[in-house]
């Protein structure tokens, strides 16, 4: 089997090198790639890439993911989160690969009180989740065999999220206030990344099993209640901190003002993935307290 990655160097991408290693033979590229282009807004290019590959698997771990900065730089999100998808798509088609991809919890509004299924209707309130939808129906009306893994609040040892710009704020600052009116999953990228492999495992059998899934870690919490976790831990392995985690301030996200729009409610409902795969998704204070281990005894 043949696995060309995208996106190599990312949070989600760094995993997949590692998880679907044992799976055939792992081809990954990223942006600056040499020997062949990984380079997502060149589609002649990536075009070329696929048909000299030919890969069994397509994996798409690239993405324009600076929520703020899509407000002000619209063409380059859609080009990478909406036309480079229907690029791989239509290949995927051709090829009779299967397409891996990944979407996001804000392609929701986040004003229901419950969390939210696939078949519920979408309404991104920011052009990064407007761009990430795109890219979702793109591959859709393909035709392609397809996984589309919908997430939210990703987090790493490797790359840049919120666990590390907590940790470095808290160094620096005498006050830190976090909404606390957003509520999502924490979800690391190994278990995004543990998970793809698991699913990749079941689908030369189980080809019915094409379709866009909820994936996130258990429970939920609020950027606030994330942050004063990630400093929970980190003081009891004695990291040094400007601010202790009780003085931290929770503010409603009319204190916070940012370009982009979040919605208030980012919770999935991950019931269609733990079934159909038969998995048990762990805590996200499971995954956030190993990775805080990883980060801060190094
Ligand atoms: N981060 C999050 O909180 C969440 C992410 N997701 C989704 O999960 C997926 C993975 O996200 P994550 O790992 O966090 O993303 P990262 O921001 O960590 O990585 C994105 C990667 O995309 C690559 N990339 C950017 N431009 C191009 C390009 N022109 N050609 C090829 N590659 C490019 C970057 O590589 P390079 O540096 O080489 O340019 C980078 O390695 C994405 O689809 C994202 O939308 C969903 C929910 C939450
Ligand atoms: C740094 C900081 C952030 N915040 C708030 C702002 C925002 O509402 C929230 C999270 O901030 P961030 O900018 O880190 O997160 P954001 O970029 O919105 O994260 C999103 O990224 C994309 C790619 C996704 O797909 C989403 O699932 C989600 O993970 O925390 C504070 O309240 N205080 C702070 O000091
Ligand atoms: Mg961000």
């Amino acid at each position: 089997m043949k696995i060309l990655l995208f996106g190599k160097n990312g949070q989600v991408g760094w995993e997949l090198q590692r998880s679907l290693a044992p799976l055939g033979e792992l081809i990954a590229l990223s942006s600056s790639s040499e020997e062949f282009c990984g380079d997502l807004t060149d589609f002649a290019g990536i075009q070329q890439t696929l048909r000299l590959i030919s890969p069994d698997i397509i994996v798409n771990a690239a993405a324009y993911t600076a929520v703020d900065k899509a407000e002000s730089e619209p063409e380059r999100a859609y080009t990478l989160n909406a036309q480079a998808p229907a690029v791989l798509a239509q290949e995927a088609k051709r090829l009779n690969a299967w397409l891996i991809h990944y979407s996001t919890d804000y392609v929701f509004n986040g004003h229901s009180s419950q969390p939210y299924l696939e078949t519920d209707d979408c309404d991104p309130l920011s052009v990064y989740g407007k761009s990430k939808l795109e890219g979702e129906k793109n591959i859709l009306t393909s035709g392609c065999s397809h996984l589309i893994f919908r997430t939210s609040w990703v987090y790493a040892a490797h790359g840049n999220n919120f666990i590390k710009t907590i940790l470095r704020l808290a160094q620096q600052r005498d006050k830190l206030t976090i909404v606390d009116d957003q509520v999502g999953s924490p979800t690391g990228a190994e278990l995004i990344a543990d998970i793809t492999a698991h699913a990749l495992r079941m689908v030369k059998q189980k080809p019915e099993v094409s379709g866009l899934y909820h994936l996130t870690a258990g429970g939920s919490t609020s950027w606030y209640g994330f942050a004063k976790f990630i400093l929970e831990n980190a003081e009891r392995m004695n990291y040094q901190l400007k601010i202790q985690p009780a003085a931290l301030q929770p503010i409603p996200s009319s204190d916070f003002p940012l370009p982009a729009k979040r919605p208030f409610n980012s919770r999935l409902n991950t019931e269609k993935l733990t079934k159909t795969f038969g998995l048990i998704l762990p805590s996200w204070q499971t995954g956030t307290a190993r990775t805080l281990t990883e980060l801060l005894s190094e």
